[in-house]
């Protein structure tokens, strides 16, 4: 067993449920938090959107023992009430039927009922505002200062796990001493602002508790989410800057009359907004992306820390709860203090769903605030309540990411985005879904759900491919093309073995299928998104459709494929972004002579 503790810097929820996890595994854990205990002292109010409890952070929290705590406080909600700009009311259920449903929860409870359960561990302690302004890699410590006599002293762990959210401090030491450590944030141009409305008399709600309220106006969004004390946090959700934004929403009345105007049945309740609106700071919303997540076995980064999401899928606790529950096994499967092993496998099983997380959370921010007023959507929404009622195998999309935890996010986006992609095309052609036969339409859903093992099978071969040119001392991208499942032609880059500018791996593979008739009915594969030399080649020979590795290390011409009709699917793999990142790191000029940098 280990004598130095395992440092958790960090309190918050993933960081107070990973010591949990950890304790009960006998290990010694200290946490430093740079905040004062929230238990002890009144909170900034203002600044905290109510979180959505769903299946994937139930299973972690049933797994330490402490869900039936965390659901007495929880408000169930199967469904959005959405509000129109006349009042009229509707529900969209999330799920088949009101056995699904999220569950809105306050952050600052949840996470105070994590911190007392961690704390009930002998093994753990909670060091409060003591920050962590530095880290060494090399002796597994940290430097932490003392909030109140600002005293720096340097901790001692056996390892260090990074819970310490968005502007993580691990994560900022991994950026300034790993070489080549990449890391991105992408802003929305919007921001949010924290609202409320106060509990009716005797505890009842204003508006109907068990639903996710959402005034959804096309740019911009409000929302309001219920407490269990029968007041409803709300957020609105609008740009920054612009004509109709924070900025121009510069006084009392222009407050007061953009919200009867376009909130109007929320005024009544919303009693306290004047004050709120005024004082209430505008928060920023933000993706972070980073790679790699850990630092041999030294440290490693949870929640936040690692992907920071924008919040409208509801996913982003969700998503930390099941960052630790995977940590933890994968520290169970590779042995107390064997880090190294574990931080691999937890890095290469959380990584690509991180993104994809980020990414779906984005999405949902479009379908949350516009789509869900549009009628081809709710058509849609209907057709998918059908499926899922008729159809045990079949799940929507938002079901997918919502109640399946044993299916990947990564796995959920990429099958949720092709399922949602049929859907919508067929519910266009029809003026009621009626004149749809629902068996047709399951058949052509299972095929999607059919395809994803062969789009395994594919990839991998073209990641065989990328690395023969990588051995070969080449770029390592590798390209597949596929006819009625099966290869019929497989190439790589061979520009620097050829000494051919050509030769990329798209074009290769096409070459070496050589002339194959129409190609209208055939897959090309590639392990990096097609620059436009290749994305040319695909759209001049009438290929309908691509499926690639990763875009996170290249950008390509995406949107240029998709402006002409074809159809392009990520599988964000990971072991193709490595193979990228690695070559790109060892050889800058090789790779930005490819791609004519
Ligand atoms: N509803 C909301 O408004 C929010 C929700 N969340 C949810 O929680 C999920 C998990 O979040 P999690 O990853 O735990 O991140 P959190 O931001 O909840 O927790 C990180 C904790 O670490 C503290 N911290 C930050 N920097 C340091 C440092 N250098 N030294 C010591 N402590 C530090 C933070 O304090 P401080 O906050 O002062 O930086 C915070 O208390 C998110 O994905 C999201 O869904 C997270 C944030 C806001
Ligand atoms: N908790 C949130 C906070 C902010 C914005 C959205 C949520 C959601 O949970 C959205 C929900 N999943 C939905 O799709 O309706």
């Amino acid at each position: 067993m280990e004598k130095a503790p395992v440092i958790i810097v960090g309190a918050g929820l993933a960081g107070s449920l990973m010591a949990i996890y950890l304790a009960k595994k006998g290990l010694l854990v200290e946490i430093f938090e740079s905040r004062p205990d929230m238990r002890a002292t009144e909170i900034s109010a203002g600044r905290s959107i109510n979180l959505a409890l769903s299946d994937r952070g139930i299973l972690a929290l049933e797994e330490v023992g402490v869900i039936d705590k965390v659901m007495a406080e929880a408000v169930k909600m199967p469904g959005r009430m959405l509000h129109a700009k006349d009042g009229a009311l509707k529900f969209a259920p999330y799920g088949k039927d009101s056995s699904q449903y999220i569950n809105s929860i306050s952050r600052g409870g949840l996470n105070q009922l994590l911190m007392t359960e961690a704390e009930s561990y002998q093994n753990v302690s909670i060091h409060f505002n003591q920050k962590c302004v530095d880290v060494n890699f090399e002796t597994s410590s940290i430097i932490v200062e003392d909030y109140e006599t600002q005293q720096q002293r340097t901790v001692q762990g056996c390892t260090i796990i990074g819970g310490d959210g968005a502007n993580s401090a691990v994560r900022n030491a991994m950026e300034n001493q790993m070489d080549g450590y990449q890391s991105s944030v992408d802003w929305l141009e919007h921001g949010y602002k924290e609202l409320s409305i106060p509990p009716m008399e005797n505890a009842t709600f204003a508006l109907e508790k068990n639903a996710l309220h959402i005034w959804p106006r096309g740019n911009y969004m409000l929302i309001a989410l219920p407490n269990a004390d029968g007041s409803f946090t709300c957020t609105l959700f609008f740009p920054h800057t612009g004509p109709v934004s924070f900025e121009s929403l510069d006084t009392p009345q222009k407050v007061q009359a953009f919200f009867e105007e376009q909130f109007g049945d929320a005024v009544p309740y919303l009693v306290n907004l004047q004050e709120e609106f005024a004082n209430n700071p505008v928060g920023k919303l933000g993706t972070l992306k980073c790679y790699p997540w850990i630092h041999s076995e030294k440290a490693v980064l949870i929640g936040d820390a690692a992907h920071a999401v924008v919040p409208f899928y509801g996913q982003g606790m969700n998503a930390s709860f099941e960052d630790c529950r995977i940590l933890n096994a994968c520290i169970d499967e590779h042995g107390v203090g064997n880090w190294s092993a574990a931080y691999n496998a937890y890095q290469q099983l959380r990584k690509v769903n991180g993104d994809a997380i980020g990414d779906l959370a984005v999405e949902n921010f479009y379908e949350m605030r516009d789509h869900v007023a549009n009628p081809i959507f709710r058509k849609k929404r209907t057709l998918e309540h059908l499926l899922e009622n008729t159809y045990e195998d079949y799940h929507s999309k938002y079901s997918l990411v919502t109640f399946q935890p044993q299916i990947p996010y990564s796995i959920a986006k990429n099958l949720g985005n092709q399922q949602d992609a049929l859907l919508m095309k067929l519910c266009k052609e029809v003026t009621q879904i009626e004149d749809l036969d629902l068996a047709t339409v399951y058949a052509q859903l299972k095929a999607l759900k059919d395809e994803l093992p062969l789009q395994k099978k594919f990839m991998k071969a073209a990641i065989d491919e990328a690395k023969k040119g990588r051995d070969a001392g080449g770029i390592p991208i590798g390209s597949v093309l596929v006819k009625n499942g099966e290869i019929i032609g497989a190439g790589h880059n061979q520009r620097v073995q050829q000494n051919d500018p050509m030769a990329h791996a798209e074009i290769d593979c096409l070459k070496q299928a050589g002339r194959v008739g129409s190609y209208h009915d055939m897959v090309l594969y590639s392990t990096l998104m097609p620059c436009y030399l290749c994305a040319g080649a695909v759209v001049q020979f009438g290929i309908k459709k691509v499926i690639v590795g990763e875009n996170t290390t290249f950008s390509g011409a995406e949107q240029f494929m998709k402006e002409h009709g074809v159809e392009v699917i990520n599988l964000n793999n990971q072991e193709c972004i490595d193979l990228m990142t690695t070559f790109i790191h060892q050889h800058p000029k090789l790779w930005n002579e490819d791609i004519g940098e």
